[in-house]
């Protein structure tokens, strides 16, 4: 949806009317119809309503999420805010996400990564602690960018070289950065898809994740199970995993679920029942939607 209210306040200003718009500069009633639904109009008249005006195009209208969730964390991420939904996001997903998968950084560290740039290394932290928390900030930071394209395994693996590039891991030979593995793995004690099947594993789960119509949190945690059961690349599964399930959510105007550390082990334990009982991952996740209801309603934003 587009939001026409820098345009508005601006012919309010002059007191120039619709009508006088469609006399002066040709301007199709078409075109006001869809200025008044909030649809997008071209860029040429665009660009002549912004010079008639004496202003640049881009402050008569923007682009505005249909979920609210998603427009406060692109306003707050884009107006650098402090203290709001998307810096608590920032902090909370990236330390309990990197922590369950062993990074010592405490939360506190990780705020303070993110608040100043800065670490305090006194206890002598990993690099790779350091570089994969900021490049987390990074990943956040491009699904809530990309939140409303389709799922592709094109994101998915960008999602994954975000997260990997210049780790250490990185420079082993047979470790593939923002590509599917090339070596097998296993996950919980048990196999997981082979390399040579990953590409049309992941492509099958992605039709059908595509091909459905109302997307529910069920259907994401559905996805992240079947993902995570595939396992498709040598390592970071888990997080990419995670932050696919928080691009969906944003996408289908779903309360994203953010996991905690302290609730791995019912998380892990849902993932390895997943075959034979939905309901331990599933309660899991929509412990972790609370979790984020809990913020939203601390930082007083409304929701459904
Ligand atoms: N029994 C299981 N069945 C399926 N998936 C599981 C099971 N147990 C754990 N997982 C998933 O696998 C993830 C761990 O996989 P992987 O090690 O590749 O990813 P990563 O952990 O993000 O990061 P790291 O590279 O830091 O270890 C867990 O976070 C969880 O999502």
């Amino acid at each position: 949806m587009v939001s026409y209210e820098g345009l508005l306040v601006r012919l309010r200003e002059k007191g120039i009317t619709k009508t006088d718009l469609t006399k002066e500069l040709g301007i199709s009633s078409r075109t006001i119809a869809k200025i008044a639904k909030g649809e997008k109009i071209g860029a040429v008249t665009l660009r002549k309503m912004a010079e008639y005006l004496g202003c640049d195009p881009s402050l008569l209208c923007r682009e505005i999420a249909a979920n609210a969730v998603l427009q406060i964390l692109r306003d707050e991420k884009s107006a650098k805010i402090s203290g709001g939904l998307y810096h608590e996001l920032q902090v909370r997903m990236t330390y309990n996400s990197n922590h369950m998968e062993g990074s010592r950084l405490t939360e506190a560290e990780t705020r303070l990564i993110f608040e100043t740039n800065t670490v305090d290394v006194g206890d002598g932290i990993p690099v790779d602690d350091i570089l994969e928390t900021v490049h987390h900030f990074r990943a956040i930071d491009y699904v809530i960018d990309m939140a409303e394209t389709e799922l592709t395994g094109e994101f998915i693996k960008h999602l994954h070289y975000i997260l990997e590039h210049d780790t250490a891991d990185s420079r082993l030979p047979w470790f593939a950065v923002g590509e599917y593995k090339k070596r097998a793995n296993m996950i919980g004690g048990r196999e997981t898809v082979r390399p040579k099947d990953v590409p049309g594993k992941m492509q099958e789960l992605l039709d059908a994740y595509n091909a459905k119509t109302n997307v529910t949190v069920n259907d994401v945690i559905a996805f992240h199970a079947d993902f995570e059961s595939i396992h498709p690349f040598q390592d970071g599964n888990g997080r990419v995993g995670r932050l696919v399930a928080l691009k969906e959510c944003l996408r289908h105007g779903i309360i994203p679920f953010i996991i905690e550390d302290s609730k791995k082990l019912f998380y892990y334990r849902g993932l390895s029942e997943w075959g034979r009982e939905k309901g331990w991952l599933t309660d899991t996740c929509l412990d972790g939607q609370d979790t984020f209801i809990r913020l939203l309603d601390t930082l007083e934003i409304p929701h459904s």
